[in-house]
């Protein structure tokens, strides 16, 4: 059937639907059994078993397995295999490829829950009911209403359309709105189809209402839309990269680089060593050296770590959807922590949203306004519950009228014409069957746009021309609600003996007659005040940008603490008659915008942005995508946003509130923090490695086996790494400027701490191996160790030590300057990953098979033992050392 060239009724019967009161709840769950969920298909998933084998696609990880099977080969060539290294390897490659599928695995399902959370809802009608439900769960035959903003959820016949216009871009590419109506199209002779974007009768998904509102009934869901014939399969949502993880991924790359150069010298330094011509004749003589250089490259180089921050900042990102922020665009967790501007929408952000009539100014006779108010408004009285249900301004209208005992207006006085609300006219209307068979328009909004509407007003029950004085009283009367942080709406009538012909916006709203002023208490959330305050302290200007009236405006940002004086206020009208040149030089004279349109938002963050500044910007309405996009951080509201601003928000705030855009300002913060440490821990130890093998290898001897080196890199190093990441936030990460955004990983001396640990590490490990090598032999002879007889205790002296220091490190690392005592809260995940470090280092150094395997035939003596762990425990005094040295240079900057 093509719906469009049917009637809306033919299409209702033909979908067994009823187009006022939907379908039931019965016949919607037979028919989501029956059509699926109003999905497009997602590409297939890659099986797990070729994710597994992608990750050994590490040029790394073949080496290694390359290195494996030479050792097991030569080894059988020259009949002794020892197959301890192969073993081991093998696990090594294994472990880290099933890591890595999980940790793949985990952040997909971090960021998958997400796009659930923040997925598009539909308003739908079920068994006479308005319900709200997810849009996935549509079906042919739902009706479905339509307002400006919403995404449409599937491909629709309009019902009923009061000017609604549809942007359909997305599938004919023409980007101006189209307005739909709800009767048939009429094929012109000699035609038998319309193309997609003359259709104007129904409306596809992938489309957004732009304006006006309408009823719609589904016609078809998932694939068989309009979009799903085009899309196929809808390709995966893979998440770009962030700013750090590239240059993280770079890093490696680097490190990567450099640390085969080392590998190649490592080799070429051990061939000379042997002779080359003892080499060409027996090349096995190479083969430790070989499995030192190939394993050296894997452990010194921090594969991890690009793995690490991915883990910890989805990790964040679940902790941040827990307190209400959802992150749409991981990139987001970043700026969050650079962000020095935030600009918010008033009405519901930093207010509560729940409105209540408190004042009135009556013109005309108090019925007569309370109903007005009641009839020029979307919100619908329920009567079961005994309030309205909608949208909270005209809720409040509607409760008011309640109150007075109207709960039946609708019926009595059907609505026939309508000029939809917009926030760029701030005001809308309806037509309306008025008692004496007349019909009475409503006019409602910003009392100085509808004022300037009006040429009469009532007096006395009587019409007469409307005054200056009179216009003057009514504004003071507004200013005076309005400084009480009330916001003011007037209503304006107007009477016809027929119905109009025209009712768009243009032919009704003129020579209207003045009723009176609504003075409504939207009290501000609670919360919201001491948020701005640590938003102070962290650096962090709060602006607000709001439609309402400048004074009511200014009254609110007062109590909040955004400003203290009416100068610091500007309204839309004033930013228009600003050059931007001017603009951008005052715009810190600022923190308040009243009045104002959307695209004044867009001026105000692009003002900002020229000086610099990371800004985050919120919006709810239609209009506001241009400056969310325009924006740093773009914040889409949960609740009472529109579907388009959702979709081009970085981040999404559950329940519309300020203090959670702070919150997450802090955990931003504490993210980027964490994951700095993370990679000072994982490059310094990394360091370490690669200068004590190097210099026992200048030297002449062997230091560490390639299994040691796997072991700590594998044991020692990942789990105490992500533990790190999982650090509560420092006292003082609220009390700091933001970071600058241009800021390297390196920045505040971060490369000097790693190259400086990296040292000091190194020096224990190698002042552990000589002690050993003292304790074994009671003497230090370097011709002693080359020859490979005096080392057996120092290795394994070293090898405590090493794995000792990064357990003891990775405290030191809990901050970066701060005092490990000082640090008031313990972090309980470093403790377990400590505890299960040490644990697997007790028993790779103690249990006798495991001895063997590692390090040959040794036993360590007790007094072995305490020395690597002192000296492995002079990490932390050296390194508070090092922080207070640094604490005072960076002082003094
Ligand atoms: N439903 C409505 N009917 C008529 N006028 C309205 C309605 N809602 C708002 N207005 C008027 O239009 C103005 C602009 O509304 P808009 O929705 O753009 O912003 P806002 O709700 O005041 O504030 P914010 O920008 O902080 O969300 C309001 O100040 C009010 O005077």
């Amino acid at each position: 059937m093509k719906e469009y060239l049917s009637s809306a009724d033919d299409v209702l019967s033909a979908q067994g639907t009823d187009g006022e009161s939907g379908l039931s709840e019965t016949a919607a769950s037979e028919r989501l059994a029956k059509h699926g969920p109003n999905k497009l298909k997602e590409e297939e998933k890659t099986p797990l078993w070729i994710r597994f084998f992608q990750q050994m696609a590490d040029p790394m990880v073949i080496m290694l397995i390359v290195a494996a099977i030479i050792s097991a080969a030569t080894g059988m060539i020259k009949g002794e295999a020892d197959w301890a290294d192969v073993i081991i390897i093998m696990f090594v490659v294994v472990v880290n490829s099933v890591l890595g599928v999980a940790q793949e695995a985990k952040s997909e399902e971090a960021l998958a829950a997400l796009q659930e959370m923040s997925a598009a809802q539909s308003k739908v009608m079920r068994g006479g009911k308005l319900v709200h439900l997810p849009s996935s769960e549509l079906v042919p035959g739902d009706v479905v209403l339509l307002e400006a903003g919403d995404a449409v959820p599937a491909d629709c016949r309009v019902l009923e359309s009061a000017s609604m216009k549809i942007e359909e871009a997305a599938l004919t590419g023409e980007s101006v709105p189209v307005e739909k109506h709800a009767d048939a199209i009429e094929l012109a002779a000699g035609v038998d189809d319309v193309p997609l974007g003359d259709r104007k009768d129904m409306c596809y998904m992938g489309s957004t209402v732009v304006y006006g509102r309408g009823r719609a009934v589904v016609c078809g869901t998932g694939m068989d839309t309009e979009m799903g014939k085009i899309a196929g399969a809808l390709s995966e949502a893979k998440e770009e990269l962030t700013p750090l993880q590239v240059k993280l991924a770079e890093l490696s790359k680097i490190l990567t680089i450099l640390v085969i150069v080392i590998c190649i010298v490592i080799f070429g330094v051990d061939i000379i060593r042997h002779g080359v011509g003892n080499v060409l004749t027996d090349p096995t003589a190479l083969l430790d050296t070989f499995m030192v250089a190939v394993s050296l490259a894997v452990a010194a180089i921090p594969e991890g770590l690009v793995a690490v921050v991915t883990i910890v900042l989805s990790l964040g990102v679940t902790k941040m959807a827990k307190r209400q922020a959802i992150i749409r665009k991981l990139s987001a967790v970043e700026t969050l922590g650079c962000t020095q501007i935030i600009c918010s929408d008033k009405t519901g952000t930093l207010t509560q949203n729940k409105m209540t009539v408190v004042k009135h100014e009556l013109a005309s006779e108090e019925n007569h306004f309370l109903a007005g108010m009641a009839l020029c408004s979307d919100a619908k009285w329920d009567a079961e519950k005994g309030e309205a249900v909608g949208e909270p301004t005209e809720c409040a209208l509607v409760n008011d009228a309640g109150k007075a005992g109207m709960t039946n207006l609708v019926a009595e006085h059907p609505r026939v014409g309508e000029a939809p609300f917009d926030s760029g006219r701030k005001m809308m209307s309806v037509v309306v069957e008025s008692l004496d068979g007349k019909y009475v328009q409503f006019t409602k909004g910003a009392p100085d746009v509808v004022l300037g509407l009006c040429t009469k007003v009532y007096e006395d029950g009587k019409v007469v021309p409307m005054t200056e004085e009179r216009r003057e009283q009514i504004l003071a009367a507004n200013k005076g609600m309005a400084d009480e942080a009330l916001r003011v709406l007037a209503l304006a009538d107007r009477i016809y003996e027929e119905v109009p012909g025209d009712c768009s916006a243009a032919a009704l709203e003129h020579d209207l007659t003045f009723c009176g002023l609504s003075g409504m208490i939207d009290p501000v959330r609670p919360e919201v005040a001491p948020a701005i305050a640590e938003a102070h302290d962290a650096g962090i200007r709060v602006v607000m940008i709001t439609g309402d009236h400048i004074d009511t405006a200014v009254a609110i940002a007062k109590q909040l603490g955004i400003v203290t004086d009416r100068s610091q206020a500007l309204t839309g009208a004033e930013i228009d008659k600003m050059s931007d040149e001017e603009l951008d030089a005052r715009i810190a004279d600022y923190g308040v915008y009243a009045r104002v349109q959307p695209e004044h938002k867009t001026r105000i963050v692009e003002a900002w942005k020229k000086k610099d500044r990371i800004v985050a910007m919120t919006g709810d309405g239609v209009n506001d995508a241009p400056s969310i996009k325009r924006a740093d951080i773009g914040v889409g509201m949960g609740i009472t946003g529109t579907d388009v601003t959702k979709n081009v928000a970085d981040m999404v705030l559950a329940d519309d509130n300020f203090a959670t855009i702070i919150n997450a300002c802090e955990e931003g913060r504490r993210i980027y923090d964490n994951i700095r440490k993370v990679i000072q821990f994982l490059l310094s130890a990394n360091l370490a490695e690669v200068f004590s093998v190097f210099i026992a290898t200048l030297i002449g001897f062997t230091i560490f086996q390639p299994v040691q080196l796997l072991w700590v890199n594998l044991v020692t190093d990942c789990f105490p790494a992500l533990a790190l990441g999982m650090e509560e936030a420092e006292g003082d990460v609220m009390k700091r400027k933001p970071r600058n955004a241009k800021d390297g990983v390196f920045a505040g001396h971060m490369g000097l701490d790693c190259i400086v640990q990296g040292l000091v590490i190194t020096a224990l490990v190698l002042a552990s191996f000589f002690v050993g090598v003292y304790f074994d032999m009671g003497y230090i002879n370097i011709a002693d160790m080359i020859a490979g007889t005096a080392d057996e205790e120092g290795v394994m002296m070293a090898f405590i030590t090493l794995n000792m220091v990064e357990i003891f490190h990775c405290f030191n690392m809990r901050s970066r300057r701060a005092s490990l005592f000082a640090m008031k809260r313990q972090n309980k995940w470093l403790w377990g990953a400590s505890a299960l470090a040490l644990v697997l280092t007790v028993i790779v150094t103690q249990v006798p098979a495991l001895v063997l395997m590692f390090f040959g035939d040794v036993t360590l003596e007790l007094r072995g033992v305490l020395w690597a762990l002192l000296l492995a425990f002079l990490i932390i005094p050296i390194n508070e050392a090092y922080k207070a040295i640094m604490r005072a240079v960076e002082k003094d900057q």
